[in-house]
This record gives structure tokens, C-alpha cells and sequence, in this order.
């Protein structure tokens, strides 16, 4: 079963969604140097920033010399874009922190050479993402997002784009047409996902309440986001506040 931690406010969450990190992260350090982790965008950038920057308890404890950070999804912009996802990062995570420990941090991007050209070059983008994620054993943890929509990463539902989720090979595919703007992005697939040591969701607020609904009560696996709680239910956990759970009746989470 999947694991659902409830908080009562987004400070606490914050807090907790840090303790989480750091266990992965002291839990890959003991056996590797690095600890390769993958991020989304949208609102978890600032639940982020909340977690690992402010959160006195928590900061001091990251290791960020020893972090390699992907992004789950790419949105195929510059990355001084304020869709950019790494954009977003960099302005609520890595303009936050100390040249010391920016040193040795790792974070790897879309190559930015290619954007704003053809789908072929889109294609290439994904095929070059996929060349520079970690080779084997893959992600110590994955940082997940649920649009209000079911979508995860750029994986979203419906029938124009089941083509991502239906990949069974390729890490890292190139959606095109995101009903979500920017029309063009990057996403890793389903077999990444399933070959990451731990993934959590961070779902929060009211807008929420319907996706959150049809996800745990409905258990419509239609949606991206339940789809990959139900494949991979033993290494997920769900970071959800009240409001975001408040219509969630049942206990059954997969
Ligand atoms: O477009 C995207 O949206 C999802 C969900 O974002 P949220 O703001 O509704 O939490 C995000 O996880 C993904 O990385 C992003 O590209």
C-alpha cells in the first residue's frame, strides 16, 4: 500500500517532507558519494525552499555537495524562462544558497542550445536527457507534482498523449502538445519511475480536492498520478495538507 502522511498546515509538511529527503539522502550516502535526485516544478519548487532552505532543522543537515538534481520534467524553454523549471529552482532553491555549498552541487539541465527550434530538436533534447541520467540503479528519490488535471511530470491523461505513458523503453520522452502550457516539454517515463528507489507526492491546498477525490476514492487509473501510485504502491508516499485531503474518505490507499 501506498503511504499518505497528512498535515494540518503547509509549515509542517514543509518540515516533514524535509525529514523524508534527508533519510533518502543519508540512506544513498551510505553507500554511494552522490545522491541523485529528481524534482518537478509547479508549486513543489516552493515547497521545497520551504523544506530544505528554511526549515532551520532541516537545512544544515543537507549534504548539497553530494546532490546530482534532475528535473522529473523540463519545460523546452530557456532557462531563464519563467516557465522553466530549473528556472524556478534556481530562483527559490539554488539563489539561496552559499557559494560553499554550491561547490561540488550537481544539477543537470536540458541543453539549452536546442530550444525554441523544431520537433526534431525536441526530440533531441529528450534523447540527451536520457544520455546524462544516472546509468545504473537509478534515482535515489523522485519529487513528484499532481496537476490538478491527474497529470505527473509531463505525463498527462488522455488518449493524444498515451503515447508517454505507454513507453516501455525510453528514460526520457519528448511531449509535445501539453494541454498544460508550454506545448513543448521533456518527461521521464513510467520505467524510470519504476526503477527509483523512492518517490514521494506533494499535493496541497483546495484546488486540490478533486484530483485528490478521484485519485484515492475513485482509484481512476486513467490518471497519470494514480496510475504510478498503483504500479508502484510500496515506494510511494503521498505529502498531502487537510485541505488538499479534506472529501478523501477512504483509508484504502491502493
Ligand atoms: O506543469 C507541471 O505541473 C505539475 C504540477 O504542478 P502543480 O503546480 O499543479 O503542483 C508539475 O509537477 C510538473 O513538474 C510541471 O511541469
Amino acid at each position: 500500500m501506498a503511504k499518505v502522511y497528512k498535515f494540518a498546515s503547509s509549515e509542517q509538511l514543509a518540515g516533514n517532507l524535509g525529514s523524508y529527503v534527508l533519510a533518502a539522502q543519508e540512506k544513498a550516502l551510505s553507500s554511494s558519494d552522490r545522491f541523485n535526485i529528481a524534482i518537478s516544478g509547479g508549486s513543489l519548487v516552493e515547497v521545497l525552499r520551504d523544506s530544505l532552505i528554511l526549515d532551520k532543522s532541516v537545512a544544515g543537515k543537507v549534504n548539497w555537495n553530494k546532490w546530482n538534481v534532475f528535473f522529473c520534467d523540463e519545460r523546452i524553454v530557456p532557462l531563464n524562462h519563467p516557465d522553466s523549471n530549473y528556472g524556478a529552482f534556481k530562483k527559490h532553491v539554488l539563489n539561496n544558497l552559499s557559494p560553499e555549498n554550491l561547490k561540488n552541487l550537481k544539477v543537470f539541465t536540458l541543453d539549452e542550445s536546442l530550444v525554441f527550434s523544431n520537433a526534431e530538436a525536441c526530440e533531441k533534447i529528450a534523447e540527451e536527457y536520457e544520455s546524462i541520467l544516472p546509468a545504473s540503479g537509478g534515482f535515489d528519490l523522485l519529487l513528484l507534482g499532481c496537476g490538478p488535471d491527474g497529470h505527473t511530470c509531463s505525463l498527462f491523461p488522455g488518449q493524444t498523449h498515451k503515447y508517454l505513458l505507454d513507453e516501455k523503453t525510453r528514460k526520457v520522452m519528448y511531449c509535445h502538445d501539453s494541454p498544460k502550457p508550454p506545448s513543448d516539454r521533456i518527461t521521464i517515463t513510467l520505467p524510470v519511475i519504476g526503477a527509483t528507489k523512492e518517490t514521494a507526492f506533494v499535493a496541497q491546498g483546495a484546488s486540490k480536492q478533486p484530483i485528490m477525490h478521484k485519485i484515492f476514492d475513485l482509484k481512476d487509473t486513467s490518471l497519470p498520478s494514480a496510475l504510478v501510485t498503483q504500479l508502484f504502491d510500496k515506494k510511494i508516499s503521498w505529502f498531502v495538507d487537510d485541505a488538499a485531503f479534506e472529501t478523501v474518505t477512504t483509508t484504502e490507499y491502493y
